[in-house]
C-alpha cells in the first residue's frame, strides 16, 4: 500500500508495532497506561483502522495520521489531563465498540462510533489541569468566552477539535456527504460536554431509566447512551487493576492539590478535594466510585453483561481503598501523601 506521507506520518506509521503482541489489546483488563508513549499514536491509528473507519467514512489514511499527531500536540504536559489520558479514553471506547458488539447489535449506528472515537481522542484538548469553576474564580479568557454557558472547559475542548478538523490536511470528516458531517460535528458537540461531571450528574437518571426499555432505534436514546459511554471512557481508569486506578488518583490530586496551592496564593480557599492540608484521598477516593464508578458501570453491565466485569474491578478497587484508609490510619501522622505511591498499597489486590 505505498502512499505519499509527511515524513513525521511516515515515522508514526513505523513506529507501530505489529499489534500481534499485545494481545490482550482488545480486552477490557487491558491498561493502555501500560504502553510506551511513543506508540499510542500509532495504537490510535490501528484502532481506527480496525474499525474500518477510514474505508466506512473514507478517511485517507495519510490524513488520519497527521489528525492523530495533531491531536497529541494539542494535549499540555499535564500531570494527568495529557494525551496519555486521551488514549486511555479512546482505547476504551474501542474496547466497548468490540467487547459489547456495539455496532453489529445496532446499539450505536456507524457514524455514532465514529463520533464517540474522535470525541474520546479530542475530549480533553489543551486541558491546563484545572477545573471550570478554577477559570471563573480567577477570570481566565476562556471563563471570558465560555462561562455564561457553563462547562467552560469542554466547550474549549470542542472549540479546539473543531480547530483541528480545519487544520490543512487534517480533516478526517471531509469524506463524508455534508449532512452527515453537520450530524457527526453535532454528536462530538454534544459528548465532549457529556464529559463535564455536572453534566453526568443531570442526566444519570435519565440513563437510568433507559434501563427499562431501551429503543436502540431512537436517536435521542442512543444519545443518551453514548454520553454514558463517554463518562465511562474518561473514568476507565478505574476499572482497571488497582495499581492503575491508585496511580491514576495520584496523577488527578496532583492537579487539584497544585489548583489548591494556587487558589491559596489568589487569596480563595479551595475546595476540600483541591486542598493539600485537608484532603484524605482515601475516602474522597471511596466517595467518588461509591457515588459515581460503581453506579455508572452498574447500569452499563445492567444493559450490556458482558460489561461486569467493570463492575467487579471497580468494587475491588472500593477495597483496594478501605485497605489503604486502614494503612494510612496507622501511619497518618507520618504525613500520608508519600504513602500513596508505596509499594505496599499495590500487594494487597
Ligand atoms: C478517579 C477520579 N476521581 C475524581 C475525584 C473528583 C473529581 C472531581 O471532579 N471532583 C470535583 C469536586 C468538587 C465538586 C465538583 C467540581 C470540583 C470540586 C471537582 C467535582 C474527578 C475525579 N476523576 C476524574 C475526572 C472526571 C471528569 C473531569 C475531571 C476529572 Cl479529574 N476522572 N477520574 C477521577
Ligand atoms: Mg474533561
Ligand atoms: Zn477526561
Amino acid at each position: 500500500y505505498h502512499m505519499k506521507v509527511g515524513d513525521e506520518d511516515v515515522e508514526l506509521l513505523l513506529a507501530c508495532p505489529n499489534s500481534h503482541n499485545t494481545s490482550n489489546f482488545s480486552n477490557f483488563t487491558f491498561s493502555p497506561r501500560s504502553l510506551p508513549w511513543e506508540e499510542m499514536a500509532c495504537y490510535t491509528f490501528l484502532m481506527f483502522t480496525d474499525l474500518e473507519l477510514d474505508v466506512l467514512f473514507n478517511i485517507r489514511r495519510e490524513t488520519l495520521a497527521r489528525f492523530i499527531l495533531f491531536v497529541e500536540k494539542g494535549y499540555r504536559d499535564t500531570p494527568y489531563h495529557n494525551w496519555r489520558h486521551a488514549f486511555c479514553t479512546v482505547h476504551f471506547a474501542f474496547l466497548l465498540i468490540k467487547n459489547l458488539d456495539l455496532i453489529k447489535q445496532g446499539f450505536i449506528t456507524p457514524l455514532e462510533s465514529l463520533a464517540l472515537m474522535v470525541s474520546c481522542v479530542c475530549h480533553d484538548l489543551d486541558h491546563r489541569g484545572t477545573t471550570n469553576s478554577f477559570q471563573t474564580q480567577s477570570g481566565t479568557v476562556l471563563a471570558n468566552l465560555y462561562s455564561s454557558e457553563g462547562s467552560i472547559m469542554e466547550r474549549h475542548h470542542f472549540a479546539q477539535a473543531v480547530c483541528m478538523l480545519n487544520t490543512e490536511g487534517c480533516n478526517i470528516l471531509d469524506g463524508i456527504p455534508r449532512e452527515q458531517y453537520t450530524k457527526c460535528l453535532d454528536l462530538i458537540r454534544d459528548l465532549i460536554l457529556a464529559t463535564d461531571l455536572a453534566s453526568h450528574f443531570r442526566v444519570f437518571e435519565e440513563q437510568q431509566k433507559l434501563l427499562v426499555e431501551f429503543q436502540k432505534h431512537k436517536e435521542d436514546q442512543r444519545r443518551l447512551l453514548l454520553c454514558l459511554f463517554m463518562t465511562a471512557c474518561d473514568l476507565s481508569d478505574q476499572t482497571k487493576h488497582w495499581s492503575v486506578a491508585r496511580q491514576t488518583a495520584d496523577l488527578i490530586y496532583k492537579e487539584f492539590f497544585t489548583q489548591g496551592d494556587m487558589e491559596k496564593t489568589m487569596g480563595s480557599s479551595p475546595v476540600e478535594s483541591m486542598d493539600r492540608d485537608k484532603a484524605y484521598i482515601p475516602s474522597l477516593q471511596i466517595q467518588f466510585l461509591d457515588n459515581i464508578v460503581i453506579p455508572l458501570y452498574g447500569l452499563i453491565s445492567e444493559l450490556f453483561p458482558e460489561a461486569e466485569c467493570l463492575v467487579k474491578a471497580a468494587k475491588l478497587n472500593r477495597e483496594g481503598w478501605t485497605t489503604a484508609d486502614a494503612l494510612f490510619s496507622t501511619q497518618w501522622d507520618r504525613g500520608g501523601h508519600e504513602l500513596l505511591s508505596n509499594p505496599e498499597l499495590d500487594e494487597q489486590v
